[in-house]
């Protein structure tokens, strides 16, 4: 057997031209054009390509992008106030603060004061509540990327055992709470594993979805996947100039009904899903929704 291998930049393509056809409509009804402003603090060259690539495709989708460049000294204090700044300003509609911050910087107290209605990424605590609550105002992008990819399988999601490698504020713990809300894509049975989890091994083996976002270049090897399951990689991992995910896709495609790849699997739909809560955030803005 070969998995399906789930195409993540042909699938965000698809998104990204339905996002542009529903920003072009939302344009034509309000007047108002979606801006997002990303804050990048610092040199990391990954990062910058992020931001880079998030500005592009807003700019394809016709979402204005605006990017505030910081040096890596800037203080939390600094931050925060600009960030205050861009909360008050009525013509920016999404902020991202792109992540890893440098050290000086407590992440969770900048995410803290990005106003909820304009906090695209879902990190801020009241969007994280409301998700809890089944009643999510934006969903996060990597987990909300994942859940559409394995919609895109047809597999039936619901009482499938779900197991996410990785208990990450971004991924793992956002991931399961989508997964096991009622509806399409979840209705899963959910469990997360990380570096306590005893017997990892063999919780994975009876995984009918894997998620891995660990950061272990190759973890999830084949003789951890039970057969017929379908793997999502999160991990982005460079090894001797090489970029692999936290799964072995070799050995593993021969096991899985369905893997994505590293890269051009999840990162390109975490993209396309920013620009979906873009669009969200500047409809609830101007009274739409
Ligand atoms: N504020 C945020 N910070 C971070 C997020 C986030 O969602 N919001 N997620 C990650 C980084 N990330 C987006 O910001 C991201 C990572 C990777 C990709 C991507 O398309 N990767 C390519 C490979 C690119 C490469 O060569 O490195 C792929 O997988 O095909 C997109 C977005 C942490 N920070
Ligand atoms: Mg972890």
């Amino acid at each position: 057997m070969s998995a399906e291998i789930i195409d993540g930049k042909a699938l965000a393509a698809t998104f990204r031209g339905q996002i542009a056809d529903e920003v072009n409509q939302f344009k034509t009804q309000t007047n108002v054009v979606p801006h997002l402003t990303a804050v990048l603090v610092g040199d990391d060259p990954a990062s910058a390509v992020y931001v880079r690539n998030k500005q592009r495709s807003c700019e394809k989708a016709g979402i204005q992008s605006t990017l505030q460049r910081l040096p890596a000294e800037t203080s939390e204090a600094e931050l925060i106030s600009i960030v205050e700044s861009l909360n008050t300003d009525s013509g920016v509609h999404g902020i991202l603060v792109q992540l890893p911050l440098p050290k000086q910087i407590n992440e969770t107290a900048i995410l803290d004061v990005v106003n909820p209605l304009k906090d695209v990424d879902a990190f801020h605590p009241e969007n994280v509540g409301l998700i809890v609550q089944g009643r999510p105002r934006y969903l996060p992008c990597t987990p909300y990327g994942i859940q559409q990819m394995i919609l895109s399988t047809k597999m039936e999601t619901a009482g499938k055992h779900a197991v996410i490698l990785g208990r990450s504020e971004i991924v793992g713990k956002p991931m399961a709470m989508l997964l096991i809300q009622r509806g399409q894509g979840a209705d899963a049975t959910v469990t997360i594993c990380h570096s306590r989890t005893q017997n990892l091994n063999e919780i994975v083996k009876t995984a009918d979805i894997i998620i891995a976002a660990i950061g272990k270049p190759e973890f999830v090897t084949a003789d951890m996947v039970k057969p017929g399951a379908v793997v999502i990689d999160v991990g982005i991992n460079r090894v001797n100039d090489r970029l692999v995910g936290d799964v072995d896709f070799e050995g593993v495609k021969k096991v899985a009904s369905a893997i994505t790849p590293v890269p051009g699997g999840v990162g390109p739909m975490t993209i396309a899903m920013l620009l979906k809560n873009t669009l969200t955030a500047a409809g609830i803005q101007s009274g739409c929704q």
